[in-house]
């Protein structure tokens, strides 16, 4: 059986250097372009990649799909910043190529995605719910793409239950103390040395509270999120957003 021709944008990176090595590890894959920042896309089309694992920075990200998506290119995408605009600019690419597929992945970690799964279906029992997400200091954005992405997940499960805004008597508070309101939920941001990637939802109801934690302790928790969405990608066209689309979790 031949193998599948992976590039891995964003190579020297800290999870783009973990993720060149395990697709290189990989018996069904070969890593045939390891590109990094000022290194040419051609490389993409000239060493024949098939999937295209994009994990570099918000400010790259549109420009490198665009790209493998013009050039009918499947993409596995780690890489945070997505709002609505940029996923609606992403889909009228898409739209232009409809045989490609692009994963993105607001986290690749199985805990991290049963930590979303789960605060999405604990958000309807409970009054009140924050998140608090923790990182290295060399993370380039806050809040996390993980912990936007949950609050995102959890507020929707609200607002289908008819939970309405929740209960703060706050008066005063110096600027930033409540954190960043994602779509109504608080998300606070740690960034400390030691650190690498760390998440709580804490629900809160009537004598009791709820912590959902997860902790990637290493680069490698993401590891087996990404070879499966460069396993999968190419045979669903169009847009998954969550690797949770690619996950049995019934
Ligand atoms: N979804 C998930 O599970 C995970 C997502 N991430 C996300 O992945 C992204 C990268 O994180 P991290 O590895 O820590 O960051 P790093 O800064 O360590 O790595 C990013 C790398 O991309 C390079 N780069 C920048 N622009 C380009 C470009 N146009 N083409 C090729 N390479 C480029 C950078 O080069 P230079 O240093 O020269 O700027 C750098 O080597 C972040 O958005 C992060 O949040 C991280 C971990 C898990
Ligand atoms: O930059 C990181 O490190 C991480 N980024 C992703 C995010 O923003 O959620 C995933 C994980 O938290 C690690």
């Amino acid at each position: 059986m031949s193998k599948l021709r992976v590039a891995v944008l964003g190579a020297k990176g800290r999870i783009g250097s973990e993720a060149a090595r395990a697709v290189e590890a990989a018996d069904d894959m070969e890593l045939v372009a390891a590109v990094g920042r000022g290194d040419k896309l051609e490389a993409l089309v000239e060493s024949g990649a098939q999937v295209a694992v994009e994990l570099t920075t918000p400010a790259s990200v549109m420009g490198n799909l665009d790209f493998c998506v013009r050039h009918g290119i499947h993409a596995v995408v780690g890489t945070t910043g997505w709002t609505g605009e940029r996923l609606a600019e992403l889909g009228t690419s898409l739209a232009a190529s409809p045989g490609t597929g692009v994963l993105i992945a607001p986290n690749f970690s199985i805990g991290a995605v049963l930590t979303m799964k789960f605060s999405q279906m604990a958000a309807r029992m409970f009054e009140s719910v924050e998140i608090v997400e923790l990182h290295h200091p060399g993370k380039a954005d806050a809040p996390s793409g993980t912990a936007t992405r949950t609050a995102q997940l959890v507020a929707e499960a609200r607002a289908a239950a008819g939970l309405g805004d929740q209960p703060d008597a706050t008066r005063t508070a110096l600027e930033g103390a409540r954190g960043a309101d994602v779509d109504g939920v608080p998300v606070h941001s740690v960034r400390l040395r030691g650190l690498l990637a760390h998440q709580e939802v804490i629900l809160g109801g009537e004598g009791e509270t709820l912590t959902i934690r997860h902790d990637s302790l290493h680069h490698s928790s993401f590891m087996p999120g990404v070879l499966l969405g460069v396993r999968r990608v190419a045979s669903v066209p169009g847009l998954t957003y969550g690797l949770e689309h690619f996950l049995d979790l019934s």
